[in-house]
């Protein structure tokens, strides 16, 4: 590689919106030489799968939060990248890093900028954030990190106005926490301003010498998780496929009972009346979006695969209620009766 390719850093929230945000602008045209780093927080990834995109142009970090383990596998997935033919090739023009919705950007940020290894053949071109409408007043209130997030971003996208448009308190509230960024309210908007992050660096870093702009995001000192303690991540794996009537009677049982402790739930569920289709859940704390079905598995992997990020639940608890609904018969519809 010649020239340092710009690297686009895409964080936000748990369940904020990245993933579909990064599908829809790997959809739009002009986007061939896009590689993709994804960072995912629990033992078995799923965003990988949930990300339209070729196997070569994506690097996987799968283990663990970007920030806790970070620095060495950022610093190893972008050699690799810098291995594959795309980039030997020259045809590399953007990065998108995607990080789990739980990270520190700061010692991305950090390592982007500063780390020696990175010098050269990559460049931080910007940062932008997704913004839950929905949300985001709760989990800015909870989670330093999400501000940490909206404070480093360069735009602040704010997602799922379909469903609410943002409140005012949330504009106001992300105007005091980053008042430089730019904020975005529609869904093309979003698309459009990420889009243009990519082309066009922001200019907050490239207006900054190198020297200056670390020191706004200064190393961490700790070595081990600095996440709340209390939030834990959990895959639920299952090799024989689940009833219909089953899983969804367990689904909503959790959602009811533990929602505002289900940070985020993600899965790939493999169900016996569709077994060709696998079927796409995704909750947010209380909140699950309606299911979709994939045409096709995208992977040899069938399993069922959960991941739960939940705060103070056990996780067991829920793999085993899941076991004693899977065990639950069909209901069986009354037969016709003659008239
Ligand atoms: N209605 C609506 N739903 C959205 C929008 N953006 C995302 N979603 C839904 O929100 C859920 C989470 O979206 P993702 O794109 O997976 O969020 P994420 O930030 O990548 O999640 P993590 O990888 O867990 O951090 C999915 O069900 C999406 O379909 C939006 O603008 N409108």
């Amino acid at each position: 590689m010649t020239k340092a390719v710009p690297v686009t850093v895409l964080t936000g929230f748990l369940g904020s919106g990245k993933t579909t945000l990064l599908n829809r602008l790997l959809r739009e045209p002009g986007m061939h030489g896009t590689a993709v780093v994804i960072n995912e927080f629990g033992s078995v990834g799923l965003d990988h799968d949930l990300v339209d995109h070729t196997e070569e142009n994506m690097v996987l970090l799968a283990n663990g939060c970007i920030c806790c383990t970070i620095r060495g596998d950022l610093v190893d997935a972008f050699e690799r990248l810098a291995q594959t033919p795309a980039a030997q090739q020259g045809e590399l023009r953007h990065v998108v890093l995607e990080t789990t919705g739980l990270a520190d950007p700061a010692p991305i940020l950090h390592t982007l900028m500063g780390d020696p290894r990175m010098q050269g053949a990559w460049r931080l071109a910007g940062v932008a954030c997704t913004v839950d409408a929905c949300h985001a007043m709760a989990t800015l209130d909870q989670h330093p990190e999400a501000v940490k997030q909206a404070a480093v971003a360069d735009r602040l996208l704010l997602t799922k106005t379909d469903l609410q448009p943002a409140p005012d308190a949330l504009m106001q509230r992300l105007r005091a926490i980053n008042p430089l960024a730019e904020i975005r309210t529609d869904a093309d908007g979003a698309l459009s301003a990420l889009q243009a992050l990519l082309v066009r660096p922001a200019a907050a870093f490239t207006a900054l010498p190198a020297e200056n702009r670390s020191s706004f995001f200064p190393a961490s000192t700790s070595t081990g998780s600095h996440h709340d303690d209390r939030i834990r991540s959990h895959v639920i794996v299952r090799d024989q496929p689940l009833s219909r009537e089953g899983f969804f009677a367990w689904l909503d049982m959790i959602a009811k009972m533990r929602g505002d402790d289900l940070l985020r739930v993600k899965g790939l569920v493999h169900l016996s009346d569709d077994p060709e289709h696998p079927l796409v859940i995704h909750g947010v704390q209380h909140l699950f979006h309606p299911p979709e079905t994939l045409p096709r598995w995208p992977s040899e992997d069938r399993r069922t695969r959960i991941v739960f990020i939940t705060r103070g639940i056990d996780a067991e608890d829920i793999d085993a209620t899941l076991s004693v609904f899977e065990r639950r018969r069909p209901r069986r519809t009354p037969a016709p009766q003659p008239d």
